[in-house]
């Protein structure tokens, strides 16, 4: 019997070919990557549409993951292995936890299911009901959105409710730019499959998909965790004006600087801007422009 890693290619879930880590044992592969540093393994599995979790380990006969039935574990295991990379590469951070935990993604969850989560172990994706969604792992900024509630919950632990709620949210939405940075759209590539160009979000322009983008029309609401969803249109916003004044490279260190440092479970809006502050003068100094600039772009959306 010999066990190998081995590299398979398939389609994703936008017909698009990639090659992908796999592992072979008994004649059967799987999707299992064993090619990162320190023993990182990246597994993905598949519910077939029911909802016990983790499901079934996505296996091939050939390494070659051509069925349309295979698209969705094709891309939850190829963009989970780019999320890590980014983070190892950009970050030096070794998985969520930063120390090698394994990344589990299980799609086909549900029938018909619109949502993607970090259940607070793995990552889950439904297969949308291919109106509103087509595969939600088919889009790189929401496996990258999904991953980042991990590793945010791994340092500031921020609270999945109200203004730390949103901000959790905007954390998630934030590297899914920064994995993503063609566009400042979320979830655009698996939205609406039917209707091109628009998105679940935008960091550029939160009020076009109806959230709020300025404190003065802050959404003060008990649904959805206290609008999580909704008033992650601010931040989003200050950050957008952030990485649009001082670029990607600066904006992404200050980002990670004061997820991982300075904010904590119960931070709200005026915190997080003071914790992007102190990280920019950390790592830019106080008097300088990009300090100047992170102050603008929180001062814009009215948060001091
Ligand atoms: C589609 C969806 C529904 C409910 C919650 C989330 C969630 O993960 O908060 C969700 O995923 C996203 O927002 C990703 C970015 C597109
Ligand atoms: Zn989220």
């Amino acid at each position: 019997v010999t066990d190998a890693a081995t590299t398979g290619s398939g389609y994703g879930v936008l017909d698009d070919y990639k090659t992908l880590n796999t592992y072979s044992s008994n004649g059967t592969y799987y999707l299992y990557d064993v090619t990162k540093p320190m023993n990182g393994v990246i597994e993905t599995f598949t519910a077939q549409n029911g909802s016990s979790l983790p499901g079934y380990y996505s296996v091939d006969s050939n390494n070659s993951w051509t069925a349309y039935s295979q698209a969705a574990d094709v891309d939850a295991h190829a963009y989970a292995g780019k999320v890590y990379d980014y983070y190892k590469n950009t970050h030096n951070r070794n998985s969520f936890d930063n120390n090698g935990a394994t990344i589990r993604s299980t799609v086909h969850y549900g029938s018909n299911y619109n949502n993607a989560f970090w259940n607070g172990s793995q990552m889950v994706y439904g297969d949308g009901d291919g109106s509103t969604f087509t595969s939600l792992s088919g889009a790189l900024d929401v496996v990258a959105h999904e991953l980042t509630h991990a590793v945010t919950e791994r340092t500031a632990g921020l609270q999945y409710q109200y203004q730390s709620g949103a901000l959790n949210e905007s954390f998630s939405d934030v590297f899914g730019y920064f994995l993503d940075p063609g566009d400042y759209l979320m979830g655009e590539d698996v939205y609406t499959p039917g209707i091109s160009g628009d998105a679940l979000r935008s960091l550029s322009n939160p009020s076009k998909y109806g959230q709020p983008e300025h404190m003065n029309n802050y959404v003060n609401t008990s649904s959805d965790n206290g609008g999580v969803h909704t008033n992650s249109g601010i931040p989003n916003k200050a950050a957008y004006n952030t990485i649009s004044s001082i670029g990607k490279a600066k904006a992404e260190k200050i980002y990670y600087r004061a997820l991982t440092v300075y904010l904590t479970p119960t931070s709200n809006f005026s915190y997080a801007r003071a914790a992007l502050l102190q990280s920019a003068a950390d790592l830019y100094g106080s008097g300088s422009s990009t300090y100047n600039s992170v102050k603008a772009a929180w001062d814009a959306v009215g948060v001091y």
